[in-house]
């Protein structure tokens, strides 16, 4: 019950603070629970338990604060580099109480250690290619524990993935990236189902 109250919270918080600071625009209010809140949330169903997550260029805390109150066995690192955006994530984080987050005010390139968390998410961010360059540096190469699987990026996209994927393929192999994988989530609560690239880092 705690949880469902801080993530009406933190929609409370993204309709108020967040449309008046400019983090994001009106248009977007209405659509805050399906298309932002629960959009991504889903994405937990992707990721093991207590995984260490790292969310690249979060922003208003999309996807890294409803996936830390979906699943608060993860720990969920908001990489974000503009101060103003940075100040909203730490205070959502100190008014609604979550203990599995922390804020980093940095670009990805500039998030040390590297290899440090088991999955990177991020949405609206980037192309593939450039993606893979700023989130497979930041997730381990899959030897640090027993037979771990490689680290992984996990990249919410829309429609237009396939036509993305085709033609960020190359620059994501060059990135140290595998394959690239269309998966789904949310099938059982959404509408519409959220949209994933999921990447391994290879090398
Ligand atoms: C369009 S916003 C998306 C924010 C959020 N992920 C969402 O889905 O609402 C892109 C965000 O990426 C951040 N960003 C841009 N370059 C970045 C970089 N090199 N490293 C980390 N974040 C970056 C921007 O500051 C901005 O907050």
């Amino acid at each position: 019950m705690e949880r469902m109250q801080q993530v009406e919270d933190y929609v409370g918080l993204l309709a108020t603070e967040g449309m008046t600071r400019g983090l994001l625009g009106p248009r977007e209010v209405p659509r805050l629970w399906d298309r932002h809140v629960l959009n991504c949330a889903v994405v937990g169903e992707l990721i093991e338990r207590e995984s260490d997550v790292i969310d690249v260029g979060s922003g208003a805390g999309l996807p890294g604060i409803p996936l830390a109150l979906a699943r608060p066995d993860l720990w969920v690192t908001l990489v974000e580099p503009m101060q103003r955006r940075v100040a909203f994530l730490e205070e959502v984080v100190q008014t609604l109480g979550i203990p599995n987050v922390e804020v980093v005010r940095a670009r990805a390139e500039e998030v040390f250690p590297q290899g440090r968390a088991d999955v990177a998410v991020s949405r609206a961010v980037a192309p593939l290619g450039k993606l893979a360059r700023w989130c497979l540096p930041l997730v381990r190469k899959g030897s640090s524990r027993p037979f771990a699987e490689p680290g992984t990026m996990l990249a919410i996209k829309g429609r237009s993935v396939i036509e993305e994927a085709n033609r960020e393929a190359r620059n994501v192999r060059k990135a140290g990236g595998g394959d690239i994988e269309i998966l789904t989530c949310g099938e059982t609560i959404l509408d519409e189902v959220t949209t994933v690239a999921r990447i391994d880092r290879v090398r």
